[in-house]
């Protein structure tokens, strides 16, 4: 077993690669798909379904857990792996974006965030010692640093202010972690908007204090496609070649295409669970909305090349009532398609990575999930 934070990589095809990140509950291959369990689970799943389905990487959120149950709670029962057992590898997001998205009230300042909880309205303060040790508290085996995500559209004056702040937060989180400690991983954060010059400076800036791996942040967060795929292709080869390069918040199949040619290793969306509940589905054959009549009498599976539980049990017109009637096992199996889907879909990509045929399968998978939808 290689010390956690080794990062080797495989097979290349262009910009995009193969890897392998060692933690300290496992080996990541990347590119990765990371599916996302909030509050200490993959919602309607069980531990069991994620091993199933060949997740080898979960998201928890920090705010979240820190809000409820309280990360003190989860080390004195023995951390978020045992918790909510799993035993696979956690990154947990210092929830800086849903502290910006979903509390009120948020102050900045040099000290770090003052926000409201969505639970309780009580005052609580991020800093970057704060979320380091409620990181360290969930024992999440990648831990980010505190950031600042800059809103969509902010302009040169703030960004450049909102940037010089996040350095001097991921300073501070570094040196609250200066690494080793259990085997917990430190990624960086780079910020920037939608100023490549100001992306530059966050990457260097990031590099010259040395984290585990490096996330682009600020992006899906309402820009167009073409705004994120512009940022995407001229940051990435700024983040070093030889550690593991996480996008968040993305994505649709044909963003996580984007991402890996671009040389992204790591990904997390709430799009597969999201979608899931509101009965969007993945499919290799495109998109199916399952609330639609025309399922109504439909005895087909799902998708016939699906090996999951789902599709290997159930007709359409079954996964369909489930949904109409809002039945909780419709959240159960539709969540477990989508999220075998992608599982699959990255494993292909992988593969096509080793053999030197990525652009074909970015091509095949395009003409089943085209530009204009999501
Ligand atoms: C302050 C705590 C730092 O830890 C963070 O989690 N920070 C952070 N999370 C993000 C999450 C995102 N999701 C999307 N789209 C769905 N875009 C995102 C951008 C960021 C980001 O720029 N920073
Ligand atoms: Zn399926």
């Amino acid at each position: 077993m290689n010390v956690p934070g080794t990062f080797t990589l495989g097979p290349g095809d262009g910009n995009a690669r193969t890897g392998c990140l060692t933690t300290a509950h496992g080996d990541v291959e990347t590119p990765i798909f990371m599916p996302v369990g909030t509050q200490g689970t993959v919602k309607s799943l069980c531990p069991t379904d994620l091993h199933d389905l060949k997740a080898q990487i979960i998201l928890g959120n920090t705010y979240h857990l820190y809000l409820r149950p309280g990360d003190e709670l989860v080390a004195k029962l023995g951390g978020l792996h045992r918790f909510m057992g799993w035993d696979g590898p956690i990154l947990t997001d210092s929830g800086g974006f849903q502290v910006f998205s979903l509390s009120g009230l948020r102050q900045i300042a040099e000290e770090g965030v003052t926000f409201s909880s969505h639970i309780d309205g009580s005052r609580h303060l991020f800093s970057p010692e704060k979320v380091i040790a409620i990181q360290q508290n969930l024992g999440s085996d990648i831990m980010m640093v505190l950031d600042e995500c800059v809103p969509y559209g902010a302009d040169r004056a703030y960004t450049e202010k909102s940037l010089a702040l996040t350095t001097r937060w991921a300073r501070r989180c570094r040196q609250a972690h200066p690494g080793g400690h259990r085997g917990q991983l430190l990624f960086g954060i780079v910020q920037g908007g939608f100023f490549k010059d100001l992306r530059a400076e966050s990457a260097a800036q990031l590099l010259e204090i040395g984290f585990d791996g490096y996330a682009l942040g600020g992006l899906s967060v309402g820009e167009s496609r073409e705004e994120m795929y512009d940022i995407l292709g001229d940051a990435t080869p700024l983040l070093p070649a030889d550690r593991p390069r996480y996008l968040m918040g993305v994505g649709a199949p044909r963003d996580l295409l984007a991402g890996m040619a671009a040389g992204i290793d790591m990904f997390d969306c709430v799009l597969p669970t999201r979608n899931a509940r509101n009965g969007t589905l993945f499919t290799f054959q495109g998109k199916v909305n399952i609330k639609r009549a025309e399922y109504r009498e439909d005895d087909t599976p799902l998708d016939p090349t699906c090996p999951c539980y789902a599709c290997q049990t159930f007709s359409k017109a079954y996964l369909r009532h489930l949904y109409v009637a809002r039945e909780l096992l419709s959240y159960r199996l539709n969540t477990l398609h989508n999220l075998t889907f992608f599982s699959i879909m990255m494993e292909r990509a992988r593969q096509a990575i080793r053999d030197g045929r990525f652009a074909a399968f970015r091509a095949e998978m395009e003409a089943v999930y085209p530009t204009d939808e999501e």
